[in-house]
């Protein structure tokens, strides 16, 4: 015991273990430096970028470290590059983790929800702002784990720098146990030592991971540190809070009444009804023409056209599969299309004037400055930030709004969903419904012309259908907002549409004002359709 209890705390051994820890530290940090530009690279679009990306990683990882080591050290001074031994250790340590680092970020962000993406693009984010704003943080959080992994493997992987003659910790035990022929002592407490080092990392990691998750009870979290928070501003406290199960929790939406939102200062967000872009096309906001889509061999729209007017709600109503809500996609180009065209105010989008398709930014731009909002299906919330930064965010980082007004139209919006008290709320801490109704504030924020809905209550429970419906009718009856609504809520298209669309087999077969589709269908698929949704509603 004393022997073990001598070196472990001998001088020769520490200084072995400071050359340890600076040789993970570089492979660490190098490796994750790394390990972001392959990722990048294997993401790219651009598949020469990608491909180089993936020799390279395939290469590292196919080789064995001891091999890279060597090669490292002695192939290139060759090339004029002298290193010193702990240098060209922590290269050849930072080079081999980098693939490994690469394949873990890779799939980090593979992994973000496509759902939020596309929500972001709908949004109006540049591709770069979707990636700092959305992505990143979501998948950085989601890699702690595995990079946590990857620091401990690192640090025992620098063992193997003995090879290369670094003094490190393995090679100094090696040397003292061949002095000494005390095998035994010295390997037990380098081996306590290694073992310090890597529970020491897995806390670190644990730290770092309660840190980074946001909104469990009783944890710290990165993403809610106060001193991220935004100041209480006089008169920004929520307006109205509502019960989770009250029937009809909407406040009149005032703002949209006049327009709809404008900012906090009563200036416009981005542009306003009241000084609309010119118009080429009558009165219609949307004309999509001869729409065609397809996902791989299969048609999904085959030659739709549809004319939206300012202030018109058409309802998109058809079976399941028919096509509601790729041809709701396609109107703010969130899916490309195969034929057709699709302008809003008269200014196409997603495409130039010789049809050529735009690149992501032009088309953020595009998104912003058309006014287009959308709702989704499955709420698509940013799930890592909160209820207010869900709705301010966007119009920080799209229109560019202070930081202190874009909080305050944010509580302002959710004040007029019913939700004043749930702003600092995470989206899973709530409930379907209320998600859906921030899902609505959030699209408001931007003060479109235009709002999309896709199937806004499908995800929902029966019990909290009509709070969300109370909302989207106020807003049909009251704002003023164009709007697209794909439902399969009859009763409900029926109260606040102004023209239907009915679609089957991704054609519009036939299309009125709602009275008429619903008393007096032309079609038989239009008759057959209505008959057994009233069965349904009944
Ligand atoms: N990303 C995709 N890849 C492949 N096929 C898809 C994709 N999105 C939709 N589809 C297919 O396109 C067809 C139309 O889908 P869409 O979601 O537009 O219909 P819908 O009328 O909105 O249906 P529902 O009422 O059930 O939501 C379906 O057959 C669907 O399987």
């Amino acid at each position: 015991m004393s022997e073990f209890l001598h070196y472990l705390t001998a001088p020769y051994l520490w200084q072995g273990l400071l050359i340890t820890l600076q040789l993970t530290a570089i492979g660490f940090v190098g490796g994750l430096l790394g390990g972001v530009l392959l990722a990048a690279m294997l993401l790219s679009r651009f598949r020469p970028l990608a491909i180089v990306a993936r020799i390279w990683t395939t290469l590292y990882r196919g080789t064995p470290l001891i091999l890279q080591l060597v090669f490292v050290f002695t192939v290139l001074p060759h090339a004029g590059v002298v290193l010193s031994p702990l240098l060209a250790g922590g290269v050849a340590l930072a080079l081999n983790e980098a693939s490994f680092f690469a394949e873990i970020i890779r799939s980090a962000v593979r992994e973000v929800d496509p759902g939020q993406k596309a929500a972001g693009r709908a949004l109006g984010l540049t591709p770069a702002a979707l990636m700092r704003r959305i992505i990143a943080p979501q998948a950085l959080r989601a890699s702690i784990p595995a990079l946590g992994n990857e620091a401990v493997a690192t640090m025992k992987n620098s063992a193997l720098a003995s090879i290369i003659a670094v003094p490190e910790l393995t090679l100094r035990t090696q040397q003292l146990a061949s002095a000494t022929f005390d095998y035994f002592s010295i390997y037990f407490a380098t081996a306590v030592m290694y073992l310090v080092l890597t529970g020491a990392l897995t806390g670190v990691q644990m730290l770092i991971e309660r840190w980074a998750t946001p909104g469990e009870p009783g944890k710290a979290s990165f993403w809610s540190r106060p001193w991220r928070k935004p100041l209480p501003l006089a008169g920004s406290e929520p307006v109205a809070t509502q019960d989770d199960d009250a029937e009809d929790p909407v406040p009149t939406p005032a703002a949209a009444k006049a327009g709809g939102p404008t900012s906090a200062t009563g200036a416009p967000l981005s542009r306003t009804q009241a000084d609309p872009p010119p118009r080429r096309f009558g009165d219609a906001v949307i004309e999509a023409r001869d729409l065609h889509k397809s996902y791989g061999t299969t048609p999904v729209l085959r030659g739709v056209d549809l004319d939206v007017r300012q202030g018109e709600v058409v309802a998109l109503l058809g079976p399941s599969g028919s096509g509601k809500s790729t041809l709701l996609r396609t109107l703010n180009h969130l899916e490309g299309l195969n034929g057709g065209s699709v302008l809003i105010d008269g200014e196409p989008i997603g495409y130039d004037l010789r049809g050529a398709e735009l690149s992501e930014r032009t088309i953020a731009r595009q998104r912003v400055s058309s006014g287009v909002g959308m709702v989704f299906q499955q709420f698509n919330l940013f799930t890592h930030l909160t209820v207010r930064e869900n709705v301010a965010g966007p119009l920080r980082w799209v229109h560019g709004v202070g930081k202190a007004e874009a909080d305050t139209r944010a509580d302002e919006l959710l004040a007029m969903v019913g939700l004043s008290d749930r702003a600092d709320a995470r989206p899973r801490q709530l409930s379907g419904g209320q998600q859906q109704r921030v899902g609505i504030a959030r699209a408001l924020a931007g003060n479109p012309r235009v709002l999309l809905l896709d199937e806004p209550t499908s995800a929902l429970d029966p019990e909290r259908v009509a709070e969300v419906l109370a909302v989207i009718r106020r807003l049909a009856t009251e704002s003023g907002l164009t709007m697209v609504i794909a439902t399969h809520q009859l009763r409900f298209a029926r109260e606040v549409a102004d023209r239907v669309a009915f679609l089957r087999d991704g054609v519009i077969v036939e299309q009125g004002p709602a009275a008429q589709i619903f008393d007096a269908p032309e079609q038989p698929a239009t008759r057959r359709f209505m008959r057994s949704m009233a069965v349904a509603e009944v």
